[in-house]
């Protein structure tokens, strides 16, 4: 059966306007892709508690608030998923990516959508258009 994924993500944006950004690990579904730290929601789970836990477990900050951007469908050969992406600009502790994967900053400008999944083309559009005090 097809399956279908839903997870929230974390879009980690500093006050001088960088965001964090992680490599999907060697083994992982779209292994050597950027993306937006984040993972799947856990039955009986809320996706900002998802969002809250997921943050934490891959990159070690505990957020304070996230203010939701958007929700995003998107087919691949063999899953569909739904990704809620969630701006945070308030947590506490550095963010590193505690999985080992290669991790950096970047600025917005050059947030390259060939770098990352195919579904989050729409959302990396979105965040340039965003107003940089939201
Ligand atoms: N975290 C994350 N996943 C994304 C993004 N874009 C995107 O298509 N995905 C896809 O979303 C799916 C779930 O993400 P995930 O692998 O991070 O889930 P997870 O942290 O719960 O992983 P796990 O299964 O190893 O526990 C994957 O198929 C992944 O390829 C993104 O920007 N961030
Ligand atoms: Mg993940």
């Amino acid at each position: 059966m097809r399956k279908h994924i839903e997870i929230a993500i974390g879009i980690i944006r500093s006050q001088d306007c960088k965001i964090f950004i992680t490599q999907r690990g060697e083994n992982s579904h779209l292994a050597g892709f950027w993306e937006f730290p984040g993972g799947k929601v856990e039955p009986n789970e809320s996706v900002y508690d998802t969002l809250v836990r997921e943050l934490a477990e891959e990159v070690d900050i505990h957020v304070h608030d996230g203010h939701f951007l958007k929700t995003v469908k998107h087919s691949y050969d063999d899953r569909d998923i739904t990704i809620h992406a969630y701006l945070v600009e308030h947590w506490d502790g550095v963010p590193f990516a505690k999985e080992g994967q290669h991790s950096r900053w970047v600025e917005l400008d050059d947030l390259n959508s060939d770098e990352f999944p195919d579904a989050n083309r729409s959302l990396i559009e979105m965040l340039k258009n965003l107003d940089k005090k939201l």
